[in-house]
Order: structure tokens, then C-alpha cells, then sequence
């Protein structure tokens, strides 16, 4: 039994629906040791027979047996192992990778087979040391002449020990010093054992191997041994494997070096659409901070006030009484609650100065202690008035006012719905910041205003008081869910507090949209990549045949892309982050210079969220680009220029 076999191969090339025949029937018996060379006229089907040979092309009729096993049902996946183990390529063109130095182009075929990193790389520059090139090894191979590029792609071929080298020209491209020491070599290849078949045009090549082969019209017309064929040494073979994915990760980073400034203009380009998102994000974090940080600077966050839910202006209907008072404080994580009551101007009269007042109002705990700028909250038959009230009546010393007696007159309806103005002689607590508007009083006060005038008083309002901020939300949410007996909404939030979470939902949305329009330049990062990538496999159509033809597999060539995508993708979100970083420290130390307040607040989560964002932008992108890589049919991609 022979070692190689080709039995009645036929092959025929269809264009434009009719088809021309290449292979009309070859049948060919190959041993090891042998150094067969194929001759035959341009356009005979040379190439073509080389093609089946090496496991690069399956669309034939006929059958190639290795040692005995047949090759025609073998899978893809079967085919890439058998041009990884059985096959060496050697090229008219060389086809070394560009971006690869010449000791990692060795490699690639070495990070195929089970050795360890550091045997691949002793066997990568042992090889290289055989074909006289260790000095060149970091080299690239656009910095060889033509016959050191030769030397190199036989050092690959021979890297992972085939038993097989299929030479297609591999002088054509040489001068005759040159040819005569890669011929040289290649008999030490044969002499080793190995098969070597050569197609070429150069009878000076043929007449060096042991066996001439010449077709004509598609048929084998001479078949000749020149002489006998080397013996054969047994060696132990070498254990292939697919190439890895730390192996296809470092060449996609050795690509992404190789093209330094492109790729960097890439990620910077992709890096600004994740800049402004995050960005966008942490400065709508910062400006809800910053509003509410203000507010609660006023008045007490946990505090909330709540009215009765109604259009009326009817004191009656707008009462807050006992009954609703217990219905609020069974809510959980209601502390207290305490009644107040508001009304609308109040007449001021001091030392003969009258001020109308547009709103006075209890005290509750609500009230910041730092909102009385001076003097104390007012205690039963006493006020406290805000500081620019306060200078209505002395305009340079307001606090001067502190102790002094001032009449205080307020207007009620009685039951003839008749007005009544009831006056009462107050004391001068405190000067407040005007936070609690312009007057304040205690409820006791104003209920004996009211008794004196024998008119009912009636609450209307009432302060909430919430165990802990975290459960405002919580508690708001659940008091305007509370129904009356109509199914209505029964109460209202009032006062600043009330406005807190609608405003921070409208500014959460503000940022949303601008992050939203932001996005847009993300979308255009993505497109950036799905053009680089798809321009990248243009380019690099050839060096995807050159790995299929070394036996790389299609998902192998797919996970490069991906690779590359995926560190695309990974670098710009971290240069994003570093602008974020940059621009939030700038802005946040303007914005602490005039409103005492870091307004980007850029937290952990964006970050994290930019960086996946970034990635997974950068691999959908990379999907259709990668697949095509992958889907390129072998032959056509080394034949690309
Ligand atoms: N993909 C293809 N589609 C159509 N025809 C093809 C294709 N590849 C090769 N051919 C044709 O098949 C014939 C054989 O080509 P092949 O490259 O095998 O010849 P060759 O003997 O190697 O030629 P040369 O010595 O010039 O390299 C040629 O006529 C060529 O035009």
C-alpha cells in the first residue's frame, strides 16, 4: 500500500453554466522519501492537483487515500487537522504574514501542536537556525530578500513535522543561487523521509528530484523515476491541536500593533461615543444631587407635608382632622405626625409700621434649626419672622426686632361665611432664613386666636415624619395611593418635599434623552468598526488563506476578528474613562469654586456600564465582518491580490 494515493482524480471548473475540464482522471501512487516534481504545460491543472492534495479543495470526483484511508468523506474540520498534521505548504509567493515577525510566522503553525510555549519557540528558532536565518528571527518579512522569505516558509512548513511538503513553484520566484540552496533544502526534507512534491515549470528543479511526473491535457502522459526514493525513518508524530485561543488572541494584538496609528485613531474615534454616554450619565446624577442637595438644604427631606386632595376652597373640606391623622400614622415607617395649619396674608404691625405678609404658617418639625438665624422657634403666643419680613420693619438691625411685641391679624370665614379678623399681640421669637415663609407661629397659637374669636379651627395640613430617607419614596407613593370613599386620591403632597422626586424624574429623563442622543455617536463607533473590520478582512484576505492552508479553522479565523473587536471595544471604553475622569475632575473643580458642588458625578456602575456598553458594541459590530473571514474559501483567498 502506498503512503499517498490519488485515484481517477477529475476536476472541471464551471463558468458562465458550461464546464471545463482540468483533472480528466489522474491516478498517482506517492511513497515517503520521495522528491516527486510536476511538470506540465501553464493552465494544465498543476496547482489544482496540488490543491486536492493538501486537503484545500474537496470539489473533485475521484479519491485521495492516506495510508489507505480515504480523504473524500472527510469533514472541514477533518480536512484542517489533516493540512495541520499530514501537510507543509511551500509558495511560488512565499506567503508569509506580513505583521508577523519571521520567528512568530514560524509559530503559527507551531502554536498548532501540543508542545509547550517555550519547546514551540526552541523549535521555531531551531528551524530558522537550519535554513541559516536565527540572526533574522524578529525580523518581518518585508525586511528579507526573496530566496530569505523562501527559507522562512519552509522553516513553517516543517514546523509541526508533516509528512507531506506540497511545493507549488517554490522557485519561480528566485535567481539561480538562490533555487539552488532552497533545492538543496528541500532534498534534505525528502532525505529526512519526508514526501515532497513540487510542481514546476524549471526542469533544472525536476531533474534534481527522484521522480518526474509530467501531465498534459488533464492526464499524467510520463511518469519517471530519476532515482530511488530516501529511506524512510520512523520518528515519533507530532500531536496536533487547533489553534488556541490565547494563540489567537496574541495575534490579534500582534495585528492591532503592527497598524499602531490606525488602530489608535479607531479606538480614539469609538472612545468619544462612550465619553459622552457616561459623561451624560454623571453629569445627570450630579445636577439631581446638586437640586436636591439644595432643597434639603431647606427644609428637612424626611419631613413631608400632606393637604387634603381637593379643588375646594372650603375650610370644611380642607380639613386635616384626627381621623386622618391616625390613617397616616399607621402607614410603616411613619414616626410622627404632626397637624398644621396655613393661611394666606397675615397683617404685621410694628411700632406703627404695617406689612402684609402673603402666607403664615406653623411650625413643625420640618423646620431646620438652622433656618432660625436668630432667636428660637416661636412657643405659644409668640411668631418668628422671616429675615426679609423682618427688614420691612428695620431695614439694617432686622434682629432688633427679637423680643419686641408686634400685632398679628389674621382673617377666617365664620359659619355665615362672613369675614373675621382676629388680632392678636405676639412676642418676636426668632428672624428665620424665610425657608417657612414670612410668618410662623405655633398651632396653639393660632388655635387661641381662633377661640377667641369663638370660631372652630380646623387643621390643614399635616407633617409627616419618615423613620429614614431611604423610605420617603416609599411613603409619598403610598399617601397619594390612598383613596376617599369616592375611590379618589384623598391627599396631595405639598411644600418643596413634594416636588423633590418629580423633579428628579424629569431630570433623570433629561439626562436619559441627552445620554440617548449621545448614543448616536456610539452608533457611529459601531459603524467605524463594521467598516475597519470589513476593510481589515479585505486586506488580510490573503493571510486568512495562508492560516486556512496552514490548518486553521474557520471559527479560529472568526475569533480573531472577534478578538481584535473585542480589545477594539475594550480600549476605547478605557481611554472613555480616562476622559470622563479628566473632564468630571475639570468641571468638578470649577463647579466646586462657584456653587460649592461637584456636579458630574461619575460612579462606579457607568463605568463598569461604559466598558461592557463599549465591548459588546464592538462584537455585534464585529459579527457580520468575522463570519465573512471565516466563510472565505481557502484557495481563493491565497490566490487574492
Ligand atoms: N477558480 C477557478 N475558476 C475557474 N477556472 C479556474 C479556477 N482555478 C483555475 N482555473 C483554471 O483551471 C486551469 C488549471 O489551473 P491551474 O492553476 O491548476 O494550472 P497550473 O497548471 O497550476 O498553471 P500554472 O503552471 O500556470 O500555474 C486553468 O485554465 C485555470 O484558468
Amino acid at each position: 500500500m502506498s503512503f499517498l494515493e490519488l485515484k481517477d482524480i477529475r476536476k472541471s471548473y464551471r463558468m458562465n453554466k458550461s464546464e471545463f475540464p482540468v483533472l480528466k482522471g489522474i491516478s498517482l501512487e506517492f511513497d515517503r522519501g520521495e522528491f516527486v516534481s510536476i511538470l506540465g504545460e501553464s493552465g494544465g491543472g498543476k496547482t489544482t492537483l496540488m490543491n486536492i492534495i493538501g486537503g484545500l479543495d474537496a470539489q473533485y470526483e475521484g479519491d485521495v487515500l492516506l495510508n489507505g484511508q480515504s480523504l473524500r468523506q472527510a469533514s472541514t474540520k477533518q480536512l484542517d487537522t489533516y493540512r495541520r498534521q499530514t501537510i507543509g505548504f511551500i509558495f511560488q509567493n512565499f506567503n508569509l504574514i506580513s505583521h508577523l515577525s519571521i520567528l512568530d510566522n514560524v509559530m503559527v503553525s507551531l502554536q498548532m501542536t501540543k508542545l509547550s510555549r517555550k519547546e514551540q519557540r526552541d523549535r521555531a528558532t531551531d528551524l530558522l537556525d537550519q535554513v541559516g536565518l536565527k540572526e533574522h528571527r524578529h525580523k518581518h518579512p518585508n525586511q528579507l530578500s526573496g530566496g530569505q522569505k523562501q527559507r522562512v516558509a519552509i522553516a513553517r512548513a516543517l514546523a509541526s513535522d508533516p509528512d507531506i511538503i506540497i511545493a507549488d513553484e517554490p522557485t519561480g520566484a528566485l535567481d539561480s543561487q538562490n533555487t539552488k540552496e532552497i533545492l538543496a533544502l528541500m532534498d534534505d526534507i525528502a532525505a529526512s523521509g519526508k514526501l515532497v512534491i513540487c510542481v514546476t515549470h524549471s526542469q533544472e528543479v525536476a531533474d534534481h528530484g527522484t521522480r518526474i511526473v509530467h501531465m498534459a491535457d488533464g492526464v499524467i502522459d510520463h511518469d519517471t523515476a530519476l532515482k530511488d526514493p530516501f529511506p524512510v525513518k520512523d520518528g515519533a508524530e507530532m500531536p496536533a491541536k487547533h489553534l488556541g485561543f490565547g494563540a489567537t488572541v496574541r495575534m490579534a494584538l500582534q495585528h492591532m500593533r503592527y497598524n499602531l496609528g490606525r488602530n489608535l485613531l479607531i479606538i480614539f474615534g469609538a472612545s468619544i461615543g462612550i465619553f459622552s454616554v457616561i459623561l451624560m450619565l454623571g453629569l445627570g446624577k450630579g445636577v439631581k444631587g446638586y437640586i436636591n442637595h439644595e432643597i434639603y438644604s431647606q427644609i428637612k427631606p424626611t419631613a413631608v407635608q400632606v393637604a387634603q386632595k381637593t379643588d375646594s376652597e372650603n375650610v370644611k373640606k380642607l380639613e386635616i382632622k384626627d381621623a386622618d391623622v391616625q390613617r397616616l400614622k399607621k402607614l410603616s415607617h411613619v414616626k410622627k405626625v404632626q397637624l398644621g395649619f396655613f393661611t394666606q396674608g397675615a397683617q404685621v404691625q410694628s411700632n406703627g409700621t404695617t406689612s402684609t405678609a402673603q402666607m403664615v404658617q406653623t411650625v413643625s418639625d420640618q423646620l431646620l434649626a438652622k433656618s432660625v438665624k436668630k432667636g428660637t422657634r416661636p412657643a405659644t403666643g409668640e411668631v418668628m419672622l422671616g429675615k426679609a419680613f423682618a427688614q420691612k420693619f428695620n431695614k439694617k438691625h432686622p434682629y432688633r426686632l427679637i423680643g419686641k411685641k408686634v400685632k398679628v391679624s389674621l382673617t377666617a370665614m365664620d359659619q355665615h361665611h362672613l369675614p373675621v379678623v382676629m388680632t392678636k399681640t405676639l412676642k418676636v421669637s426668632g428672624v428665620s432664613d424665610g425657608s417657612g415663609g414670612q410668618v410662623q407661629t405655633n398651632l396653639q397659637t393660632i388655635k387661641n386666636m381662633y377661640q377667641s374669636k369663638n370660631l372652630t379651627f380646623r387643621a390643614n395640613f399635616a407633617t409627616v415624619m419618615i423613620d429614614s430617607l431611604s423610605n420617603v419614596t416609599k411613603v409619598q407613593d403610598k399617601i397619594r395611593a390612598m383613596k376617599n370613599s369616592d375611590g379618589k386620591a384623598q391627599y396631595q403632597l405639598t411644600g418643596a418635599g413634594a416636588i423633590v422626586s418629580t423633579l428628579n424624574t424629569y431630570i433623570q429623563l433629561a439626562f436619559y434623552v441627552l445620554a440617548a442622543i449621545a448614543g448616536i455617536s456610539l452608533l457611529v463607533s459601531a459603524i467605524m468598526i463594521i467598516v475597519v473590520l470589513y476593510i481589515s478582512v479585505s486586506e488580510r484576505t490573503k493571510e486568512i488563506g495562508i492560516l486556512r492552508a496552514l490548518g486553521v479553522r474557520k471559527r479560529d479565523v472568526k475569533n480573531l476578528f472577534l478578538s481584535e473587536a473585542f480589545f477594539l471595544g475594550l480600549f476605547s471604553s478605557i481611554l472613555a474613562l480616562v476622559f470622563t475622569e479628566l473632564v468630571a475632575l475639570f468641571a468638578n473643580n470649577i463647579a466646586n469654586k462657584y456653587i460649592g458642588y461637584a456636579i458630574v458625578s461619575v460612579t462606579g456602575n457607568y463605568l463598569v456600564f461604559g466598558i461592557v456598553v463599549s465591548v459588546v458594541i464592538s462584537l455585534i459590530a464585529a459579527l457580520a465582518p468575522s463570519s465573512r473571514a471565516a466563510k472565505l474559501d481557502p484557495i481563493e483567498a491565497l490566490a487574492y491580490e
